[in-house]
């Protein structure tokens, strides 16, 4: 027994894709078999049969329908999969014996471009990774609207994973591809797969070099040389971008010219945030959830375009660090708050404005239809008045940024006069063309409308003939033009009606003379339909030839469309604009949480004041009972510093902000649980991540470090991370250091820079208010089992509690003595004196000094009283 030629053209084909599963054309269908349909079959929940393919058993099959293909694909590359989209490449009916078929397309996460499966606000990467011992390049570029960008680090000694993983934090890819030496090292592999929940494969290693790269660049962009890319001396770079085109063009199979421009950056050029800080900060998606809801993104996006959203979710990835582009930002908001009237017109304006980006790259891939088309010319139509716009905002100036309108009208024109005004959605049935723009068109259209009134007049003739009066001629698919005629009246039916299908109460015919309207008829149509589509191609190519003067012009849009929307959101929630500093200060009056403050009924947030600085207040140590408001506290004062350097106003009365290179948090418990790692390993790991990182300029959240392990061990831990994060000579970053160890707020007296904050709450009977306000000074207690009371837990357990704390209170006591007898003490002064006031609280040290410094021997009886008296109210404040 040997396999049908089919089959063996199945196996010849599926050689070349076995990662895929291969989506085989039959006819009206995509057929898989074998493993592919086992697989199919179970992750679509469709029917899994079996065809005779030549040999004993016949082979597993199961299939979906052509026109519906595109959900199933997706449903596929959602769990994981790879798809190669096989066609039938000749026409079946000029065909000598099988019909030659061929791989058109493989569809990876990374290379998905249906806008159904898509979200219209974020881009979707595809990235390749060549990485050696010493560095990395990364390319990545999103096929659905031909962006494509590069970085790379290197460092002989230095770590290279954690900026890894920093820039696939902002990527965010949904596939990657890379060389030999990540992809045999499977433990970091693993990490990445987990972290970024994306699919990683090894891509051909003789990919991965540099002369052959060069050349892949040099062919995608159509230059000669590599010359004024910003790719000189960017051999990691350069690696990386060729071996991307490489992948695109072995998968895509087609010549992808929306792809004509590579964008070489620094992460110098950004501020740089891990993925964990991305996290923390809801940046673009909640913790809980993974919904933009609740983001900062969510609070920010006010965009009319889909280009536009996508945009201002990179800027909010990407803060600036040139002072000069973020006043630039910021002075264009400034404009646009000050004239509402402006940035709704903008608004306006842009609603008119279709996906143009992600349209380019459908007519580059041929998957666009005429209804695009006509988005296309609506959204050109508006860009006179855009360009207007633009130079009133100065942003020609300001942004180096221009709306290039020549010759657009041609393409406007083009659309215009081609391009019926509601075409329908499919190319293929004809329906699309107007009746003016081509000569032949208008003949056939008008052969057909004569055949349809040829129809009515022979319908009426028959009526006369036969006498039947309710005959009358209808149309179906298969059996073409007919006449119908009831059940009672078929009796009256001539010899000449010739009889074609039987239904339940009608009888149905042809006759000669109808036959002949017939095929005059569909002949014209048949002929109109393939002339339309053939027509419709030569429009869409003739745009392909204009994508990058398109996509340029979709570039300047997307800016114009986040700037009015960081307007819009500043004007309706009174923003404030910024000044920026370059003395290191971070001071904030009345400052609020972006999201919370959105989230609680009007009126109910609570703004606090915020001083920061690289001298007596670089290191806030913030206490306050549960549930106080601290993380909201550290966090807003993050998010405002990041609003800042994106170009955006921020919720504040007054705010005047330096740049910082950096902002680190440390909140919580991370989701690394999975990797094998314990809460406190992840904490400690990333405490470590941030003590190597982070610089002077850097900015610090730090939530309850130490929390994850025993008391006294989680302490020492908190008190030497602030010993070291405080001191100039390692870090002296600004940080903002939230605890529930009481004990930390010594260290305001013991180092410089740190600062003791609380926030208040009100004690009534046995209950406590929160009024979220921040104050210098330590908290003494943390309120736990308050809170725990009012989330409710049974007065059984908190009862016990309370009993619990008595009796452990006074245990710690005792033990405290014991422990300061023998705890070994700082050894930073010779003096004795100064030694023995160690064993003192912080208060009480102060009020020895104040004693000392008192000379006793000539005090007049009732100063030493009122002394006395002075202190008993200070030490009972304590
Ligand atoms: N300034 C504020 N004004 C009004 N409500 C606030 C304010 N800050 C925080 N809140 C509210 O208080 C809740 C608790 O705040 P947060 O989580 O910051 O407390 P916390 O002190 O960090 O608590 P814990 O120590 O238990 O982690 C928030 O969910 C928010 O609704």
């Amino acid at each position: 027994m040997s396999l049908t030629p089919m089959m063996k053209q199945y196996f010849e084909i599926k050689e070349n894709h076995r990662d895929s599963i291969l989506f085989f054309r039959l006819g009206d269908f995509y057929e898989m078999f074998f493993d592919d349909a086992i697989i199919a079959s179970r992750e679509l929940e469709i029917a899994l049969t079996g065809r005779d393919c030549g040999l004993k058993d016949k082979a597993p099959m199961c299939g979906v329908p052509y026109h519906s293909a595109d959900s199933y694909i997706a449903k596929l590359i959602e769990k994981g999969y790879k798809v190669a989209i096989c066609e039938q490449i000749e026409d079946p009916a000029k065909a000598v014996g099988i019909v030659k078929r061929d791989v058109v397309r493989v569809v990876t996460p990374g290379t998905i471009i249906d806008s159904n499966v898509l979200d219209d606000k974020k881009n979707n990467y595809l990235c390749c990774i060549y990485m050696n011992e010493k560095g990395f390049g990364i390319a990545y570029t999103d096929v659905s609207t031909g962006d494509f960008f590069t970085t790379e680090k290197s460092d002989e000694n230095g770590d290279i994973i954690s900026p890894l993983f920093d820039e696939l934090g902002k990527i965010l890819p949904t596939e990657i591809i890379c060389n030999t030496h990540l992809y045999e090292n499977t433990s970091l592999t693993m990490k990445i797969k987990q972290r970024f929940n994306c699919m990683i494969n090894e891509f051909h290693q003789w990919v991965f070099d540099f002369d052959f790269s060069k050349e892949s660049i040099k062919r995608q962009l159509s230059v000669v040389n590599l010359n004024g890319l910003g790719l000189e001396d960017k051999d990691y770079s350069v690696v990386a971008s060729g071996a991307l085109i490489e992948y695109l063009r072995e998968t895509q199979k087609i010549s992808l010219n929306h792809i004509n421009k590579i964008t070489q950056y620094s992460s110098k050029n950004f501020m740089t945030l891990d993925i964990n800080t991305r996290r923390n900060l809801e940046l673009t998606e909640t913790i809980r959830g993974n919904v933009k809801k609740g983001s900062l993104l969510w609070v920010l996006d006010k965009t009319s375009t889909a280009m536009g959203g996508r945009l201002l979710k990179k800027w909010i990835e990407e803060p600036l660090l040139s002072r000069k582009d973020i006043e630039n930002r910021l002075s264009i908001v400034e404009y646009l708050t000050q004239n509402i009237m402006l940035i709704n017109d903008i608004r306006l304006l842009l609603k008119e404005v279709y996906d143009i980006e992600r349209l380019m790259s459908k007519i580059i891939f041929g998957t666009c239809n005429a209804r695009d088309l006509i988005s296309l010319k609506n959204s050109i139509k508006t860009f006179p008045q855009i360009k207007e716009l633009l130079s009133s905002l100065d942003c020609e100036e300001l942004l180096n940024i221009s709306l290039n309108i020549d010759g657009l009208e041609d393409i406007y024109m083009l659309i215009q006069n081609s391009i019926l005004d509601e075409p329908p959605f499919s190319v293929r049935e004809g329906g699309l063309i107007k009746d003016d723009f081509n000569t032949e068109i208008k003949s056939l259209r008008e052969a057909s409308a004569k055949g349809k009134e040829w129809l009515s007049k022979l319908e009426e003739s028959e009526k006369t003939k036969t006498g039947i009066k309710n005959l009358k001629v209808g149309f179906n698919k298969i059996f073409g033009y007919y006449i119908e005629v009831s059940k009672s009246n078929i009796k009256f039916a001539p010899d000449y009606f010739i009889r074609k299908q039987t239904l339940a109460n009608s009888e149905r015919y042809i006759t000669p003379e109808l036959k002949e309207i017939e095929d005059k008829i569909l002949g014209a149509e048949d002929k109109m339909i393939a002339l339309e589509y053939e027509i419709f191609v030569s429009i869409r190519d003739k745009i392909a030839s204009e994508v990058k003067r398109i996509q340029d012009d979709s570039k300047v849009i997307a800016q114009i469309d986040a700037l009015n929307s960081l307007a819009l959101t500043a004007y309706n929630n009174n923003y404030i604009k910024p000044k920026i500093n370059s003395n290191g200060i971070i001071k904030i009056k009345d400052g609020k949480h972006p999201v919370v403050e959105k989230v609680l009924e009007e009126g109910l947030f609570v703004p606090n004041d915020t001083l920061l600085s690289n001298e007596e207040n670089r290191v806030l140590v913030i206490t306050g009972p549960n549930m106080a408001g601290k993380s909201t506290y550290m966090r807003q004062v993050a998010l405002i510093v990041l609003m800042m350097q994106i170009g955006s106003f921020v919720p504040a009365e007054e705010a005047d902000i330096c740049i910082v290179d950096r902002i680190f948090t440390r909140i919580g418990a991370s989701d690394d649980l999975s990797q094998g790692q314990s809460t406190f390993m992840v904490e400690m790991s990333e405490v470590a991540n941030i003590l190597n990182n982070a610089t002077k300029d850097s900015l610090l959240i730090l939530d309850e470090i130490g929390r994850g392990t025993s008391t006294y061990d989680g302490l020492s831990i908190a008190w030497a991370v602030i010993e070291y994060i405080s001191d100039n000579n390692k870090i002296g970053a600004k940080t903002l250091f939230a605890t529930h160890y009481h004990e930390l707020t010594e260290l305001e007296d013991r180092l410089s820079g740190v600062v003791n904050y609380k926030i208040l709450v009100q004690e009534k009977g046995e209950d406590i208010i929160f009024l979220r306000k921040i104050q210098k000074g330590g908290a003494d207690r943390s309120y736990g089992i308050e809170v725990a009371k009012l989330a409710g837990v049974s007065s059984d357990v908190i009862n016990r509690a309370y009993e619990l704390l008595n009796e452990l209170e006074k245990r710690d006591i005792n033990k405290s003595e014991i422990a300061l007898s023998s705890r070994e003490r700082p050894k930073t002064s010779k003096d004795k004196n100064s030694l023995q006031l160690d064993f003192f609280s912080v208060k009480e040290r102060n009020i020895i000094e104040k004693l000392k410094s008192i000379d006793v021997a000539n005090l007049t009886p009732i100063d030493a009283i009122n002394i006395l008296y002075k202190l008993s109210k200070e030490s009972n404040e304590i």
